[in-house]
């Protein structure tokens, strides 16, 4: 696969393998990639087709089942959302094209941190941030990613081509996390979109593309370290190789991929809005010797300077605030000082 090529060659020129280890012991990857048992079945899955046509006593039943995994899980699985399959199976196959480039051409769409900007070529071994991972970032807004994109394809008419794509795909799973959202208000009671108001669409909306290479050591290497993510909501979509796992219970398990579907995860934000109800679950991206692997994954961020509190809605004598009113921003400062290595964001908060 040319794409570990491409590591293994930067690798060579400043970092061995040895540098990617997972030096904490408890920090490793104890199960495999692919080692799916009960538990990865009981990972919750909303079929969104049936609550979309529910109404009356029925819906309400739905509804309590889905407030009821949801508030336990925090980790779903979605399936007939709807989203056209042809989109996705097209923007899964541009997005491969990204990490098949040859570095060269990638590495000039790669990101400084102290841009400013996000959008471009992201590698965990040039980052040295101990991720076996190329990722590829761009806000929904079709004006940021183009400034990636005119780097990476060389014709106009590949290029109008991926500004296209990746505008279909982005609105479409803004349509589908604001559907979420707010059937996540409906099954609380918050009827004043506590939960949808602070997302700007377009603007706040972040699609990024993992890319994991075969790595040889999938037992000492992750490709993504166990982390909360900071944002309301997230929707994800895996290829068949496998690799997602979440922390529940203490307990790692691996997310099977599910052929159509795509998973859904509250963010930390989102924990802070539902007071607690809404947990934001711990989750890693782990390895295996043979197979790349892609994920592509929208996180649905606050306005920079937006206020986040729990939502009164959710409030009273039995449920006082979990956490005090804070910006978004001290969440991504507190998980960069805490380096993403999976520590308790939210406990900073806490009242
Ligand atoms: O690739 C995956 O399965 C996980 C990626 C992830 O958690 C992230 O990008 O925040
Ligand atoms: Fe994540």
């Amino acid at each position: 696969m040319g794409t570990a090529a491409n590591l293994d060659a930067i690798l060579g020129e400043s970092l061995t393998i040895e540098d990617y280890y997972v030096t904490d012991p408890g920090d490793r990857p104890t199960v495999p990639h692919n080692a799916y048992d009960d538990a990865s079945d009981t990972i919750p899955c909303l079929h969104l087709a049936r609550i979309r046509a529910s109404s009356g006593e029925d819906r309400k039943r739905m509804l309590e089942e889905v407030r009821d995994a949801v508030c336990e899980w925090g980790f779903f699985r979605v399936v007939a959302h709807g989203v056209d399959e042809k989109l996705v199976d097209d923007t899964v196959a541009w997005a491969r094209g990204i990490f098949d480039m040859d570095l060269e051409t990638k590495l000039k769409s790669l990101v400084d941190d102290s841009s400013g900007s996000l959008a471009g070529y992201h590698c965990g071994v040039v980052k040295q941030n101990k991720s076996w991972q190329e990722s590829f970032h761009s806000w929904a807004d079709p004006s940021d990613f183009k400034i990636a994109a005119e780097k990476l394809w060389p014709s106009s008419e590949e290029i109008k081509y991926v500004l296209e794509m990746h505008y279909k795909f982005s609105m479409a799973m803004e349509e589908l996390a604001l559907e979420i959202l707010q059937l996540l208000e409906e099954t609380l009671g918050v009827t004043s979109g506590d939960f949808t108001r602070h997302w700007e669409r377009l603007k706040r909306t972040l699609v990024r593309f993992n890319w994991y290479p075969p790595c040889e050591e999938p037992g000492l290497v992750l490709g993504a370290g166990s982390h909360t993510d900071p944002d309301i909501i997230t929707i994800l979509l895996q290829d068949e190789v496998g690799g997602l796992q979440l922390l529940k219970d203490s307990k790692w398990i691996a997310c099977k991929p599910l052929h159509g579907s795509f998973v859904v995860n509250v963010g930390d934000c989102l924990q802070v809005l539902s007071n607690d109800f809404l947990p934001s679950l711990q989750h890693r991206a782990v390895l295996n010797k043979e197979k790349a692997r892609l994920s592509v994954v929208t996180f649905v961020l606050p306005k920079v300077n937006a206020t986040i509190e729990p939502s009164s809605h959710l409030v009273d004598e039995d449920h006082p605030a979990a956490f005090r009113r804070l910006m978004f921003e001290e969440i991504i400062n507190a998980a960069k000082e805490m380096k993403f290595k999976g520590k308790e964001v939210l406990s900073l908060f806490r009242v």
